[in-house]
């Protein structure tokens, strides 16, 4: 027998948020494991009483994971809240009500409660759903009642599903590859429908196999995937405004590096009690004092604010505390003054590496470099500082419908805003921009565009043809034009909802993909959501989620 794998989900609001224990659910694995069913894997999950998250664990786990039995347990009852039969009723696509009129007309021997059961089954692709009640009594019964079938109800299940497999397969339209030298290839067997097709639009998938992610674990999988930054540049400070320092700054000399006066004044020994003093010649700020130049006991030195502190002085006193006594005979030149404060020793004195002390650690590798942090750099010295390395990305509209401005509108298309508006973010956030156009909705010149985009780019950020409509290609082209990895295809969030995160292997550097939807405010609002964060990761920020957005509440 083929390897096969079941699957048990768990729906309950208070489970989900850690307020009580799922008993039920542990009991299910317990029950399948002991079963002879053959099961080499049960999977688990819990989730609230939300329809949509019940629907998008079913599909992911039918279409995705590909699992021959799901269970459920709760949220099968007559509250308001019990939505896990209309979920499920959603995903199959063959009922199976024999399973719950037997699980039903069994459990009324036990209870008469079970009346108030509403227990669904049913059939989607290879996948047997089956929904249990929510108390570990009641689901391990229901579980028994049915268990007789299930081997035989999974074997015809994974008979026809081959079959289903072999068809499919057969009716492929088209293959393409990515070989060896990066080019493109594809083949294509026309069947009287236009090339870009991937099915012939009657067989389109009618539900998104793609799960959905809650905002939170959509934005936790893109960071997790985004390598930590380490590749440094060096820039001249003018052009490190806004980057990441990406090496430590070193302070190799002291600053101040000399002994320098804070105030514009007079150099003192504060010891010295003399009335009055004779003031010797000045010291400026840009100045070394004369050499031999010393203060002594009786006398002063003029000195202005930075300035160096000439010999044997010790402090300074402001020239608004002092009195001139006397003046040359042009009344030009200072002579004598008298000192009208109190003097401390180092009053007014910046003492050597006072500021910055040789050897301390001025910027932290990880800083975000503002106008003071590089103000830092340049008073310790540094003309050109390593940084990390910003992304450049590539953007790109898509959908026949968008022109460039500028054109001229043919009835049924729009001008192109997307590309505008995601290039500026890109730009007004510190990153690179390429602007690579508009591709059409087929399945060539996506390929062509995208193509062009990953060669240059380390980041390709798209907007539209990502939902269900049948010219939405973005997703298909990526898995089977560049065997890209999807690691998410749909966002619990309005806007943003069909909102795509994908990677791919590309000249052996790990590219990133963001296809945005087409609406205006989606791509506008998922960009900051999802794209931003990881630009600032990919640029070596230290906190790149923490993206404040302005929201303002309409009245
Ligand atoms: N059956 C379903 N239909 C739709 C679903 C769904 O779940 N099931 N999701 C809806 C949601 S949510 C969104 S958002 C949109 C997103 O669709 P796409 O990403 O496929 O985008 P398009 O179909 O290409 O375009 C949608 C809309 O935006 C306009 N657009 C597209 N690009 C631009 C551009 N560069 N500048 C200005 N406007 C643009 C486009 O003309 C369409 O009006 O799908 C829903 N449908
Ligand atoms: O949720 Mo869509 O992204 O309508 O706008
Ligand atoms: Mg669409």
């Amino acid at each position: 027998m083929a390897a096969r794998s079941a699957g048990v989900l768990t729906v309950s609001d208070r489970c989900s948020k850690g307020e009580a224990n799922d008993t039920s659910g542990p009991n299910l694995v317990r029950l399948i494991n002991s079963s002879k069913l053959g099961f080499n894997d049960v999977l688990t999950k819990c989730v609230p009483d939300e329809a949509e998250l019940i629907e998008a664990a079913l599909l992911d786990w039918a279409d995705r994971a590909g699992l021959s039995l799901v269970l459920t347990t709760g949220g099968t009852g007559f509250s308001p809240r019990d939505v896990t039969p209309e979920a499920t009723k959603k995903v199959i696509e063959r009922d199976a009500p024999g399973l719950s009129i037997a699980m039903i007309t069994k459990s009324l021997e036990v209870t008469p409660m079970a009346m108030l059961s509403r227990l669904t089954s049913g059939i989607r692709r290879s996948t047997l759903i089956i929904n249990l009640p929510g108390s570990k009594k009641g689901a391990e019964e229901c579980f028994n009642f049915a268990l007789p079938s299930l081997s035989h109800a999974l074997d015809l299940i994974s008979d026809v599903s081959s079959r289903v497999d072999h068809t499919h397969n057969s009716m492929q339209v088209h293959g393409g590859h990515t070989c060896g030298h990066g080019k493109y290839h594809s083949t294509t067997k026309t069947i009287g429908r236009t090339k870009e097709d991937f099915y012939p639009v009657a067989m389109r998938p009618r539900q998104s196999p793609y799960p959905l992610l809650s905002v939170h674990e959509a934005l936790q999988v893109v960071m997790e995937k985004i390598p930590e930054q380490q590749s440094t540049e060096l820039r001249n400070l003018e052009d490190a405004l806004d980057r990441v320092l990406g090496e430590s700054i070193i302070a190799s000399q002291p600053f101040p590096p000399f002994p320098a006066s804070i105030k514009d004044g007079y150099a003192v020994i504060s010891s010295d009690s003399s009335t009055e003093r004779d003031v010797l010649a000045p010291v400026t700020a840009g100045e070394s004092p004369q050499s031999g130049q010393c203060v002594l006991i009786g006398t002063v030195a003029r000195i202005t604010t930075g300035a160096p502190l000439p010999g044997g002085a010790d402090a300074v006193v402001m020239v608004e505390n002092t009195e001139l006594l006397a003046s040359s005979d042009d009344g030009t030149v200072e002579k004598k003054i008298k000192i009208l404060s109190n003097v401390q020793s180092g009053e007014d004195v910046r003492s050597v590496g006072s500021d910055i002390a040789k050897g301390e650690t001025v910027l932290e590798r990880g800083t975000v470099l503002g106008p003071s942090e590089l103000g830092l750099a340049a008073s310790v010295g540094m003309e050109r500082i390593n940084v990390f390395k910003t992304p450049l990305v590539a953007v790109m509209s898509t959908g026949n419908e968008v022109v460039d401005p500028g054109s001229n509108l043919a009835p049924g298309q729009i001008y192109d805003s997307n590309r505008h508006v995601l290039l500026a973010a890109v730009r007004k956030n510190g990153f690179k921009g390429l602007d690579i156009g508009i591709a059409p909705d087929t399945r060539e010149k996506l390929v062509e565009k995208i193509a062009a985009g990953l060669e240059k780019a380390d980041v390709l950020v798209t907007s539209g043809g990502v939902s269900m409509g049948e010219k939405d290609l973005l997703k298909p082209v990526l898995v089977k034009d560049f065997s890209a990895n999807i690691h998410f295809g749909r966002v619990f969030m309005k806007p943003g909802k069909p909102t795509t995160f994908a990677t791919v292997e590309r000249n052996g550097k790990l590219k990133l993909i963001f296809a945005l939807p087409g609406n205006p405010v989606s791509s506008t609002v998922t960009f900051q959501l999802f794209v931003l964060p990881a630009l600032r990761k990919l640029a070596g920020h230290p906190n790149p989620s923490s993206v404040t957005i302005k929201a303002q509440q309409s009245l």
